[in-house]
């Protein structure tokens, strides 16, 4: 049973508060309980359990599963033999009190010296390489190792990240603080505290018309970078990936400034190294003076039935560039991983699957993990969290 009015301030019965504790925010994946939006829980001598929640926004698209979650939780205790959820919506003032207890501002926490959060921007000299293919996988591999993964999809002209997770729908706005799609690992991968690992999306693509171009330029595109990382609530993520549009442009630019301490990961095919085109992704590096955190060969040699290889556009490219970084930057680039030619991976995308989920044991996958592997670690400094965490 639902209706949506203001609840009084907040009584739960301590029956019920280990069971709400583990019911969380799909979209801010904390406890409701902590976010206060628990507003009362009762539990009745007739076993009758009832929870008063107050929604961030009327209309939020994912009451149902708030009040599921609930149920199947409270369900679990004893005693409870039906569970009752009143929704109802935060007053401004509650939204004003809840952002404090996220930690937001209107700052990008991930350009703080302090961020424990590993960020690389993913380039390519050239589009059709596989850029966004790789950051969706990569990130989707993180994830499956237990992370909490962060993805900007900054291709704006040519946001693909939405439909390479199959995400349906737009995020949720709360006053000016915009929560990203949260896509969860499937299965249970768990971070180190106990929280699900799972990718947090963000993209263009989630606000507009999926049919109409997004023709902005500069100051606008520089707007949009801004907003992504500023007004967008990631929480606290383990890794920050940017899809980076094809090629050396503003948005490059933009990122740089914005966020210093971020790497950058070059994509190129096997085939990229004798035109440089690649290279000017890693150079451009240096001019910012971000420094490049490998280089991803894409559509390298396909494997095929009969257990042959087709190197349909050539070999050595990927590490070739990296040993001209090498030289140009001052510091090693390695070639981080090979990821061959695989249908699995382009029917996964297409399918809104990422391949290192949906078909973990395709060669692409299977690469793909390794390159992940490579770009994390252990959590910096001791474990110590960052500093949007709240409390
Ligand atoms: N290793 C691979 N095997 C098979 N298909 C691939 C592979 N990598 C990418 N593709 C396919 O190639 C196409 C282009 O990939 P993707 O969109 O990731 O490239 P991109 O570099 O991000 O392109 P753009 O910069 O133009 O957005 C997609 O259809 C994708 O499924």
């Amino acid at each position: 049973m639902s209706s949506e009015t203001v609840l009084p301030q907040p009584t739960v019965d301590p029956r019920l508060r280990d069971a709400l504790n583990t019911v969380q925010d799909p979209e801010l994946q904390r406890p409701l309980l902590d976010l206060g939006m628990v507003q009362r829980a009762v539990l009745e001598a007739d076993g009758t359990a009832t929870v008063g929640v107050l929604l961030t926004i009327s209309g939020c698209p994912l009451r149902s599963t708030i009040e599921a979650d609930l149920e199947s939780a409270l369900m679990q205790v004893d005693g409870v033999h039906r569970v009752t959820v009143e929704l109802g919506v935060m007053t401004p003032e509650q939204r004003q009190e809840l952002k404090q207890r996220l930690g937001h501002t209107r700052s990008i926490p991930f350009a703080d010296p302090d961020s424990l959060t590993r960020v690389h921007a993913v380039a390519s000299g050239k589009g059709g390489v596989g850029k966004s293919s790789v950051t969706a996988n990569v990130a989707a591999a993180l994830a499956a190792r237990g992370r909490q993964v962060g993805v900007v999809d900054a291709d704006i002209h040519g946001f693909s990240i939405p439909g390479l997770f199959g995400i349906q729908r737009g995020p949720t706005k709360v006053d000016e603080m915009i929560l990203p799609a949260v896509v969860e690992v499937p299965g249970n991968a768990r971070r180190d505290n106990g929280t699900p690992g799972c990718v947090k999306v963000i993209s263009i693509g989630m606000f507009t018309d999926p049919a109409t171009p997004v023709v902005w330029r500069g100051p606008l595109l520089d707007r949009a970078i801004e907003q992504f990382l500023a007004d967008v609530h990631f929480g606290d993520l383990d890794h920050l990936l940017l899809d980076l549009p094809p090629g050396t442009g503003d948005v490059a630019i933009s990122v740089a400034q914005k966020l210093p301490h971020s790497k950058v990961l070059v994509v190129s095919t096997p085939q990229q190294a004798a035109t440089g085109i690649a290279e000017r992704a890693g150079t451009l590096a240096a001019m910012t003076e971000q420094s490049v955190a490998g280089v991803v060969e894409n559509m390298a040699a396909m494997v095929m039935p009969d257990g042959s290889s087709l190197e349909l556009f050539g070999s050595g490219g990927g590490q070739q560039i990296a040993e001209s970084l090498t030289e140009r930057m001052g510091h090693p680039v390695p070639k981080l991983g090979s990821i061959p030619l695989d249908v699995a991976l382009r029917q996964a995308g297409d399918a809104g699957a990422p391949v290192v989920w949906s078909e973990p044991d395709s060669p692409a996958a299977v690469a793909l993990r390794e390159i992940a592997e490579q770009i994390d670690g252990p959590r910096g400094l001791a474990g110590m969290s960052l500093g949007v965490t709240p409390r």
